[in-house]
């Protein structure tokens, strides 16, 4: 019976500290506010008889890196179906239910995401850790999985499977 194996790293540094606003509707959002949001990765492959999976360097120095591309922004989802987003010199326009918020464009990163979620950020962060190389064809992995918490006990996620 062939089994799978686990590596998780969800290291202290794994985080990158944002501030961001919750769409709920196209009436209601947050207003804008932070947190030290944390990353946890998990991937699990099939039991190998040398006993290694792969070294789970790589993916510390991977997350890390991520974490740093968001770290200490305001993040905006350019994907809303709520928000519009326009450039305006050195601002963002972002106009959402008739009132237009206004944004260095130097203090934010626009992300490919529909809301800045914690399930939205996992989705992202799986995204591009799937396809920014090819860590998972090169190695025989099953499953992917990416978790974004954005307080003590609350977490979102988003899971890559093989042949799904
Ligand atoms: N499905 C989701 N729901 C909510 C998210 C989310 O990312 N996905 N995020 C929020 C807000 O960003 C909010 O800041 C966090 O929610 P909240 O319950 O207020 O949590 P706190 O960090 O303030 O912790 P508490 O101590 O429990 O208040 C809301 N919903």
């Amino acid at each position: 019976m062939s089994s799978l194996t686990t590596i998780e790293v969800n290291k202290e540094d794994m985080k990158f500290s944002a501030a961001h606003f919750t769409i709920f509707s196209g009436t209601e959002r947050e207003r804008l506010h932070g947190h030290n949001f944390r990353v946890s990765m998990s991937i699990s492959s099939p039991a190998n008889r040398n006993g290694l999976a792969f070294s789970y360097k790589i993916l510390k120095d991977k997350i890390r890196a991520l974490c740093d591309e968001l770290d200490e922004y305001t993040l905006l989802p350019a994907k809303s179906p709520y928000l519009a987003i326009v450039e305006q010199g050195s601002q963002y326009q972002a106009s959402f239910n008739g009132e237009t918020l206004v944004f260095l464009k130097s203090d934010c990163k626009l992300l490919p995401i529909p809301n800045t979620t914690v399930e939205a950020f996992a989705d992202y962060l799986l995204q591009r850790f799937l396809h920014d190389d090819d860590f998972v064809s090169r190695h025989d992995i099953a499953q992917v999985e990416m978790k974004v918490s954005s307080g003590p006990g609350q977490w979102g996620s988003c899971i890559w499977r093989e042949g799904i």
